[in-house]
C-alpha cells in the first residue's frame, strides 16, 4: 500500500487563482492489477492551459489536471517494467495506478546527460508546440523577422532558438531585465522588457524598424493590438495562446481589427500543438538533435515540494519563472 497526495480543484477559479481554490488529499492507494503499473512523480509540470481548461473541463473537487514525468516503482503491465520513466497525465499527484492508456514511455534512447524534466519541457509538449508554430504554421523563411511574447517562458524560449536555427531575426518580449538578459544570453537579436519600456509602440519599432514578417502570439490584449500595426504585408501571425487574458470571467468575442487585417492582407491562425500528435516522436527526436549539437538550450524555474505545486502554478502565471516552470516532489 502507498499513500498518495493529490492536490484538488475545490473551487472554480474567479479572476486570478487563490491558495482556497486548492486542497491537498491524502489517499491508501492499493496494489495495481494485472495490466496496471504504480507510478511515482519525479517531476511534476505547471502550465498556462491549466487556467483556461480547468474552466472547460473540470468540475469542483477534481484533481488539477496536468502531466509530469515519473517513474514505474511496481508493474503489472509488460510495457512499462520497474524503473522505467513516463510521461504521464495523471494530474496533479504524487502516485498513480494506472492501465498505460495514459502514459507514453521517455524516448528509448533518451541521454543519460540530457535530464529528464525537458520531457515536460523543451524536449516535450512546450517544445513541440513551439517547433509546430514556428515550421508547420508559420513556415519561417531565412532572413525574415519573427517576434514572440512571453519569450523567456518555456514555449518562447524554444521558439527564439528555432527562429535563430532558421536564420531569422529574433525579437522577443518578457517582464523582466533579467529575462532580457538571458534572451541575448539566448542569440535573440532583440529583447526588450514590456513592463519598463516607455511605449510598447515604439519599442516594437525600434527593434525590428522594418517590420515583422512573422508573430508568435502567447499574450494577446494589448500587446496584440500594436503587434499587428507593425506586421508586413502578407505577415503571418500564430496564436499560440494569449496569457494575458485567462483570468477574465468570459472568453473575448471581439471587435477584430478587420481593417489592419485586410489592409496589411496578414494571415493569423490558431493553432493547438496537439494537431499534430502523429508528428510528436519524429519532433521530439528534432528537438533532442538540436539540444545534443547545443542548438536548443533550456533552463528550468524550479520550486522543490508537491505541497507547494500551487505556489509554483500561481507564480508561473505571475511570471516568477525563466524557462520552464517544473516542481520536484
Ligand atoms: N496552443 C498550444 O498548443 C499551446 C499553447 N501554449 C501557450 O503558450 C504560451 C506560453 O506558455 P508557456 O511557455 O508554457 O508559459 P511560460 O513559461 O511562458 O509562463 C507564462 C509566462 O507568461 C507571462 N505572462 C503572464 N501574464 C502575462 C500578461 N498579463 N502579459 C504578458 N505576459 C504574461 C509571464 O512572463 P513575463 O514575465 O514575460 O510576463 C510568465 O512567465 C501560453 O499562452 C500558453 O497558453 C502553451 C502550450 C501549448
Ligand atoms: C477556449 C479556451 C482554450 C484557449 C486556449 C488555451 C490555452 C492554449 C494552451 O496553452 C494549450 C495548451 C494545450 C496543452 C495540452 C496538453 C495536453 O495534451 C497534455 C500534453 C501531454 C504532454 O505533456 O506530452
Amino acid at each position: 500500500m502507498v499513500q498518495a497526495k493529490s492536490w484538488v480543484m475545490v473551487k472554480h477559479f474567479d479572476g486570478f487563482p487563490k491558495n482556497s481554490d486548492f486542497q491537498l488529499k491524502v489517499e491508501e492507494l492499493p496494489e495495481p492489477k494485472n495490466g496496471e503499473v504504480l507510478i511515482e512523480a519525479v517531476f511534476l509540470s505547471v502550465d498556462p492551459y491549466m487556467r483556461p481548461f480547468s474552466k472547460l473541463y473540470m468540475k469542483e473537487g477534481d484533481v488539477m489536471i496536468g502531466t509530469q514525468v515519473a517513474k514505474v516503482i511496481q508493474s503489472k503491465n509488460s510495457a512499462f517494467p520497474v524503473g522505467s520513466h513516463v510521461v504521464s497525465s495523471c494530474g496533479w499527484k504524487t502516485h498513480a495506478i494506472s492501465d498505460g492508456k495514459d502514459l507514453t514511455l521517455l524516448m528509448a534512447d533518451w541521454p543519460k546527460n540530457v535530464p529528464m524534466s525537458l520531457a515536460v519541457g523543451a524536449i516535450g509538449m512546450p517544445g513541440l508546440t513551439a517547433l509546430y508554430g514556428v515550421e508547420a504554421v508559420l513556415k519561417v523563411q531565412k532572413g525574415e523577422t519573427l517576434l514572440v511574447n512571453a519569450a523567456a517562458g518555456a514555449v518562447g524560449t524554444v521558439v527564439g532558438q528555432i527562429g535563430k536555427i532558421h536564420g531569422c531575426k529574433v525579437v522577443g518580449s518578457a517582464g523582466s531585465d533579467a529575462k532580457v538578459a538571458y534572451l541575448k544570453e539566448l542569440g535573440f537579436d532583440e529583447a526588450f522588457n514590456y513592463k519598463t519600456v516607455p511605449s510598447l509602440e515604439e519599442a516594437l519599432k525600434k527593434a525590428a524598424p522594418e517590420g515583422y514578417d512573422c508573430f508568435f502570439e502567447n499574450v494577446g490584449g494589448q500587446f496584440s493590438t500594436f503587434a499587428l500595426q507593425q506586421m508586413k504585408e502578407f505577415g503571418r501571425i500564430a496564436v499560440c495562446g494569449g496569457i494575458s487574458t485567462y483570468h477574465d470571467s468570459a472568453f473575448q468575442t471581439g471587435p477584430y481589427p478587420l481593417t489592419t487585417i485586410n489592409w496589411k492582407q496578414v494571415k493569423i491562425e490558431g493553432f493547438m500543438q496537439s494537431r499534430w500528435q502523429s508528428d510528436h516522436p519524429q519532433g521530439l527526436k528534432k528537438l533532442m538533435g538540436w539540444y545534443k549539437e547545443g542548438k536548443l538550450k533550456s533552463r528550468e524555474h524550479v520550486t522543490k515540494g508537491f505541497e507547494n505545486m500551487p505556489a509554483a502554478f500561481m507564480g508561473m502565471l505571475q511570471g516568477e519563472n525563466i524557462g520552464k516552470a517544473i516542481v520536484t516532489v
